[in-house]
């Protein structure tokens, strides 16, 4: 009897590992259909955009008006940036922002690229299935804001790997979250692997705590599990995640679709850890050169009055315009609409010639964005603007920013 039992058992486990195989076929399966479409969509785009732009050249070259917004534009696109066509307001709209920096333009220009055009040909998950591994008996919070955000954004579904007494708790604030009460389960990471391969992105770190079991737990079923580096899907760490690379910063190290987003604290810890001296405070955009490097060309996002982002190679500033209320959970918005973003920007990507990293154009992305809903929430609420009326402005702002 308890042999066959044994041979039951093993049975079943043989078959959920074939129904996982085959269901990870089927959605590489898909993916590579959408993208294909994506790049005949894009492609269609690119022309239209690139006639846009000879009509609108030919306007002003025909002109005696010299100072057309369209002009400047051409000379301030650096060298090494491709341009892929967009309209030319774009630009125009960026700087009514707030930013007066020649080299972001181009970048903020191919955020824009990366959304996935919305057609009913899709099914529910094309457009983002991601994970978001934290949320603690302390904190439920920052991991509602990263995985609502991300659906907010736009990926299809978002799940949350928490602990078993915040599960309910994040539940009760969404029906429209995942959650997997599962991070202090005794079989934890397997728990969280059996989701992994239907994952597009993981954030890890948001209200993880830092409980060694958590972090270990963090560390074996997110940043280093087989399923999300060897399927090679952006792993986006912050919060108590990155606390974790602080202690062991091998976990993330060279791994090129890793994004790390440390506020002004968080990042100098880890600077010193790798460095072994103090930071050097007054050259920030130096230090978050350093520390990409040093990290083996991860991209590094420190957060600040201006946003510095880095994949070692080159500092991109944002500063779209956001406001002078710095409520907590702003950073979760941050890093759970990266998530989605970092997955657009890989999937759009495979197209194209790769002059500008993907990580960092989804982290300007997510930046312009996060500062963007702060502005706006602060319009209407002032100081008492929250997290949560910044969520509210994720719709609104998204369109006027990527999609007008
Ligand atoms: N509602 C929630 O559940 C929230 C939970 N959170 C979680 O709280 C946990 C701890 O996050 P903390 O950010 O507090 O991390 P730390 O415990 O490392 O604290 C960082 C400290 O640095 C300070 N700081 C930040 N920027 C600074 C700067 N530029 N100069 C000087 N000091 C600066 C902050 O006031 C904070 O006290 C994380 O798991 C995080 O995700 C936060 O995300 C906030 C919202
Ligand atoms: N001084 C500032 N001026 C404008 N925007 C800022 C400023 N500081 C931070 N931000 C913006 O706020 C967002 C979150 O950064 P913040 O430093 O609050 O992260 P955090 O401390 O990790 O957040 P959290 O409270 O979620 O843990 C980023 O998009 C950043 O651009």
């Amino acid at each position: 009897m308890e042999k066959m039992m044994e041979q039951f058992l093993e049975q079943s486990a043989q078959a959920e590992e074939n129904f996982y195989r085959l269901e990870e076929q089927r959605l590489q399966a898909d993916d590579h259909r959408r993208e294909t479409e994506h790049a005949r969509e894009l492609h269609m785009l690119q022309m239209l955009g690139q006639m846009f732009s000879s009509m609108s050249s030919a306007r002003v070259a025909g002109s005696t008006a010299a100072a057309s917004p369209t002009e400047p534009v051409a000379e301030r696109r650096p060298s090494g940036i491709r341009y892929l066509g967009v309209n030319p307001r774009a630009f125009e709209r960026y700087f009514t922002l707030g930013s007066h920096r020649g080299m972001d333009e181009d970048v903020f220009s191919l955020v824009k690229t990366i959304v996935p055009p919305l057609t009913s040909k899709k099914h529910k998950g094309q457009d983002g299935r991601i994970g978001i591994i934290g949320g603690c008996q302390d904190y439920t919070g920052a991991p509602y804001f990263a995985a609502i955000s991300a659906l907010k954004v736009g990926a299809d579904l978002s799940h949350v790997f928490c602990t078993k007494d915040a599960a309910t708790v994040i539940k009760s604030y969404s029906p429209e979250l995942i959650v997997h009460p599962v991070l202090d389960s005794p079989n934890a990471v397997e728990e969280i692997e059996k989701w992994l391969p239907r994952l597009h992105a993981v954030v890890v770190g948001p209200g993880l705590g830092r409980e060694d079991v958590l972090l270990k737990t963090a560390k074996a079923g997110g940043v280093c599990s087989r399923h999300s580096k060897a399927r090679d899907i952006p792993v986006v760490i912050d919060a108590d995640g990155l606390w974790l690379v602080t202690q062991q910063p091998s976990v993330i190290q060279g791994y090129q679709k890793g994004i790390l987003t440390p506020n002004f604290m968080e990042f100098t810890r880890l600077y010193e850890a790798l460095h072994h001296e103090p930071m050097n405070a007054s050259d920030r955009q130096r230090s978050v050169l350093q520390l990409s490097g040093a990290m083996g060309n991860v991209t590094v996002v420190l957060k600040g009055e201006q946003d510095l982002i880095s994949d070692g190679s080159k500092v991109y500033s944002c500063s779209v315009e956001g406001s002078g209320r710095r409520c907590g959970g702003q950073g979760d918005l941050l890093s759970g609409s990266l998530g989605v973003l970092a997955h657009w920007a890989y999937a759009a990507s495979e197209m194209r010639a790769r002059s500008v990293n993907p990580s960092v154009v989804a982290a300007f992305g997510a930046c312009s964005l996060t500062r963007w809903c702060n502005s706006q929430a602060f319009q209407q609420h002032g100081r008492s603007t929250t997290t949560t009326d910044m969520i509210q402005e994720i719709g609104p702002v998204f369109r006027k920013l990527f999609e007008s």
